[in-house]
């Protein structure tokens, strides 16, 4: 049985690593609250894989061996399915409040495994490095986490344009060993208790970006690599009755690489910016690991749902029309979410690299309008809250001589006990108001990438011709009334002139 427990993850995390937090050098990272309490519950879901109810779920026996599913390339629906039911246990284990779960990145390299041949024209030994790294991640079944993108400095320019060229990642020396890279990366998501950390690039290199265009995986304690971790969003993860969601606080840090040495066993590409533009999507990374989001953004959305319709319940509120529809709506979104996920499943299809993929179009589109739909999600919780959501007290309050004599104010409709109630106000308070709840937000927006290009590129990749030809023939209302030959009116939308 090569899947690990959580208390041989947590034992792997104590290697070294170089993690700086609120100005020092963490010396051991699960003596950090806020890092232990990310590390705790990533332990959880490993431990998760052992559960007797669920290791049919996360993970599949081969030979004498089990392994994470988010491992498994799927060749066929039932694959898929049981990968994407994979996918939602992990989910709804952190109530889709993880985005970078050991999952995500797992299948990203499962992703580019399969796509060996991608990486093999620009060397052979490139394709061989993407299928041994996935081999040694099922033997091992290491937490990868990532990092993509280059510090913006100017976005305007390109990296080989930067005013520092030593600030966006890129390649400053090869040997016979490796190539020494020096730069940093963002955001990585958990990278600070992750095990590895695996580099590659997004679309956006251009000509003369050759040295930034690079792909590979190392360890988190690899000498010269340094990571500093943003501003700790809980004070005190210890406070769950304050901060219900502490938990879930996966803490994000920029990845400082200075002149770090990286094998070449553990290099998948560099040097080429058409490859590199076309990585992600090419290699369908970005399609599998968009069946991972679209399933835990439901699951969150189930969480946003639940808080709403429960705070409605709870004052009473929900007797009124206007927010039986603001409830309706969200209830609404929350189905097109589920949709969009069985669309993606049903219109999966056998890429080149012969695994089941899903349709990248329902991801896409969910990618754009989930963040609007989670942003109309929090504020109809907060238009429900009311002036309540800012009216609990501590939770020390709640363990005082004083709440004995003040428990009725905070009672709710229908006999709901002043505990739970303030309990639920905390927890809407926690996913919506506080700044936990307002990174959730932010990853929402952006955790694939800019949702600007990316709706761009759902238009610049999708099959326009069927709706140019429905256009075609409702131009043409007598023959569609007369069901008469198509009059030739000449292509006046022809497909091939939007499809670029
Ligand atoms: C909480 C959180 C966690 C994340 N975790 C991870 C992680 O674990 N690993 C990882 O790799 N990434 C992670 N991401 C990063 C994510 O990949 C990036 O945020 C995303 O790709 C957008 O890049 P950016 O933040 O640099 O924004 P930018 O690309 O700089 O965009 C900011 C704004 O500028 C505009 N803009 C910028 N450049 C251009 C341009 N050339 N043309 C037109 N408009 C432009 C955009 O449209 C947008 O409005 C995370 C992000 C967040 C918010």
């Amino acid at each position: 049985m090569t899947i690990r427990t959580g208390a041989e993850y947590l034992a792997g995390l104590r290697d070294g690593r170089e993690v700086w937090l609120a100005g020092r050098r963490v010396g051991d990272v699960l003596a950090e609250p806020v890092l232990a309490a990310a590390a705790h519950t990533v332990a959880r879901l490993y431990d998760l894989q052992h559960d007797p109810e669920m290791r049919d779920v996360l993970t599949f026996q081969d030979g004498d061996e089990r392994h994470p599913l988010s491992l498994a390339a799927p060749r066929d629906t039932q694959a898929l399915q049981r990968r994407g039911a994979a996918f939602r246990a992990t989910a709804e284990a952190t109530f889709g409040l993880l985005g970078r779960s050991p999952d995500f990145v797992n299948t990203a390299v499962t992703a580019f495994a399969s796509a060996a041949p991608f990486f093999d024209k620009a060397d052979p030994h490139f394709g061989r490095n993407a299928t041994a790294y996935h081999a040694a991640c099922l033997a091992g079944d290491p937490f990868l986490s990532h990092a993509t993108i280059n510090p913006p400095l100017s976005r305007a320019r390109s990296s080989h344009e930067q005013d520092d060229p030593d600030v966006h990642l890129r390649i400053v020396r090869e040997t016979s060993e490796g190539v020494t890279v020096r730069g940093a990366k963002l955001i990585g998501t958990l990278v600070p208790v992750a095990d590895e950390i695996v580099v590659f690039p997004l679309p956006g290199y251009r000509p003369g970006d050759e040295a930034y265009t690079l792909a590979f995986a190392i360890p988190v304690a690899t000498p010269g690599l340094r990571i500093v971790c943003r501003e700790p969003l809980v004070a005190d993860p210890s406070r769950l009755l304050s901060t219900p969601l502490a938990p879930y606080e996966e803490i994000d840090a920029t990845c400082v690489f200075d002149d770090v040495l990286v094998p070449w066993n553990r290099v998948f590409f560099h040097g080429d910016v058409d490859a590199a533009n076309r990585l992600y999507d090419a290699t369908t990374a970005r399609h599998h690991t968009g069946q991972h989001s679209i399933i835990r953004g439901a699951v969150k959305a189930e969480l946003l749902t639940g808080i709403a319709v429960a705070l409605a319940e709870m004052s009473g509120t929900d007797t009124f029309l206007h927010i039986k529809e603001m409830l309706g709506e969200v209830l609404g979104s929350l189905e097109l979410a589920r949709a969009g996920i069985m669309a993606a499943e049903a219109d999966a299809k056998i890429s080149e690299w012969g695994t089941l993929t899903p349709a990248i179009a329902p991801v896409l589109a969910l990618r754009y309008h989930f963040p609007r739909m989670t942003s109309r999600m929090i504020e109809v919780i907060q238009l429900l809250g009311g002036g309540s959501l800012l009216s609990t007290p501590a939770e020390e309050d709640l363990r005082s001589e004083l709440w004995p004599g003040i428990e009725r104010y905070f009672r709710g409709a229908n006999g709901v006990p002043a505990e739970k109630r303030v309990r639920l106000l905390k927890l809407a308070w926690d996913a919506t108001g506080s700044a936990f709840g307002q990174r959730q937000m932010q990853y929402e927006r952006y955790h694939s990438g800019d949702p600007v290009r990316l709706a761009a590129a759902q238009y610049t990749g999708y099959d326009t011709a069927p709706l140019l030809q429905t256009v075609q023939r409702a131009m043409d209302p007598m023959r569609t009334q007369a069901n008469t030959p198509e009059t030739d009116f000449g292509d006046v939308y022809s497909p091939s002139e939007t499809a670029s």
